[in-house]
């Protein structure tokens, strides 16, 4: 494909994996980051595959900022599952998605395509 659009985004919230190991993790916050990517058949005129400003807003209402995640998701919210549910939120909006990244860490992140 010849464009792929790129996103990345922030958000804090709180989360504990239900079963790490055995037994549930304590409760504990990261700055989380996503990345989505977009993948774009043609520009318009003014040269955009699809708006980064519009995509970026999309996430923004989507992401859970400054939540608890476990109150919010009846699964366990490790990187892996939100890498899944952001996917599928992403893609009933934008059908070209190819894939999402979330980063629970710096340096640890899950990424999800299908
Ligand atoms: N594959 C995955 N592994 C882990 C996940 C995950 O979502 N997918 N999540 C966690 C924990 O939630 C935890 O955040 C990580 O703990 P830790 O190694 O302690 O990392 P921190 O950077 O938050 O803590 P430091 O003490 O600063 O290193 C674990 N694994
Ligand atoms: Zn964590």
């Amino acid at each position: 494909m010849p464009w792929t659009i790129r996103v990345k985004r922030k958000f804090n919230a709180a989360h504990f994996l239900t079963d790490y190991h055995g037994s549930p993790e304590p409760l504990h916050g990261h700055t989380w980051g996503v990345e989505v990517y977009l993948e774009a058949y043609e520009l318009d005129k003014g040269g955009m595959g699809i708006d980064f400003v519009e995509i970026d807003n999309f996430l923004k209402d989507l992401l859970p900022d400054y939540k608890l995640l476990n109150e919010l998701f009846d699964f366990s919210p490790s990187a892996e599952n939100l890498a899944m549910w952001l996917y599928k939120k992403v893609k009933e909006r934008y059908p070209t998605l190819k894939k999402v990244v979330v980063w629970e860490t710096e340096n640890c992140g899950a990424e999800y395509s299908e």
